[in-house]
């Protein structure tokens, strides 16, 4: 059976000093691999691979837990909008609202529920079933998103799942794959095609790689981690670089130099849904 906690109860080192008594989901593998999500917003704050002396995702020690916040650090869940590309409230209302754990009938997997309410209908007037399935196993980490259309009117949204991934240094950190991609830098501004067969991170970036490659890898030092993506056309890369870091309070001291968000992503063209439509993307990160 999936393992239920509250998190004051018994506070991971990962999370030690956040005070809340939501609850979390531990999903565990036989190999050792081990897994946190919380039910608000379906949001996984720990993956330690097996064998790993360490936990391959970022949490800030700042982070806010409360009601109606998002946590920075982790896999946030953005649906149905992403960023500010639309008349919504920032990355839509999936990441900051209670998700229901529907099966717990595996150890190392979870899959939690979402559905539109009055609450999501006044911010998004659609009725939807969005779920969250999450498993661990060795190295991997897989989450995948599927959203079904249930209502009798066709709907479109973005998505994409905010990945921040941990590094030991943000200066020796690179991410390959990306060469020839089609870029719309939200720092730069304007479109252009990526020529570096590494992405190194220097200061704010902030891009949509359009119609990315599937495969990356992420090279940290000495770690090696490679970020596989399904159904999701898209990659955002996203770090604030020192001065944005520095006005986001949640985000803790320094914290830019510790992560790099490689996001799966449906952002150029939004999904769109005919009534009792279904659709998944999913993201499967592979350390070593
Ligand atoms: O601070 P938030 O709302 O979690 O957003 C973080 C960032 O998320 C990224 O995905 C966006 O591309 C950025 O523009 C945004 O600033």
């Amino acid at each position: 059976m999936t393992e239920r906690e509250a998190q004051s109860s018994k506070p991971s080192p990962g999370s030690a000093g956040h005070e809340s008594a939501r609850e979390r989901i531990v999903l565990q593998a036989a190999d050792g691999a081990r897994a946190e999500v919380y039910l608000h917003g379906a949001h996984v704050t720990s993956w330690t691979p097996a064998g790993a002396d360490r936990d391959a995702l970022f949490l800030s020690a700042n982070a806010d837990f409360g009601d109606g916040k998002a946590i920075r650090g982790g896999i946030p869940v953005i649906f149905p909008q992403f960023a500010a590309e639309g008349p919504l409230p920032k990355h839509g209302f999936a990441r900051d609202r209670a998700w229901r754990l529907v099966a717990g009938e595996r150890p190392d997997q979870a899959l939690f529920e979402l559905a539109d309410t009055p609450e999501t209908r006044a911010i998004w007037n659609h009725a939807f079933r969005a779920e969250l399935r999450v498993t661990v196993s060795g190295a991997a980490l897989e989450v995948a998103l599927t959203v079904q259309n249930t209502g009798d009117t066709p709907f479109s949204f973005t998505a994409a799942l905010h990945t921040y991934l941990r590094v030991d240094d943000i200066a020796r950190t690179v991410l390959r794959g990306l060469r020839g991609t089609r870029i719309r830098d939200k720092v730069a501004g304007g479109d252009r095609v990526e020529e570096a067969d590494e992405l190194r991170i220097a200061g704010e970036v902030d891009r949509v790689y359009l119609d990315a490659p599937p495969s990356l890898e992420m090279v940290d030092g000495e770690r090696r981690m490679t970020i596989q993506s399904n159904g999701f056309p898209d990659t955002v890369v996203w770090n604030p670089g020192a001065a944005l870091a520095a006005r986001l309070a949640d985000l803790e001291p320094g914290g830019e130099r510790r992560m790099l968000c490689v996001e799966a992503a449906a952002v150029g063209t939004p999904v769109h849904l005919e009534p009792g439509a279904r659709w998944t993307g999913s993201q499967t990160l592979t350390a070593g």
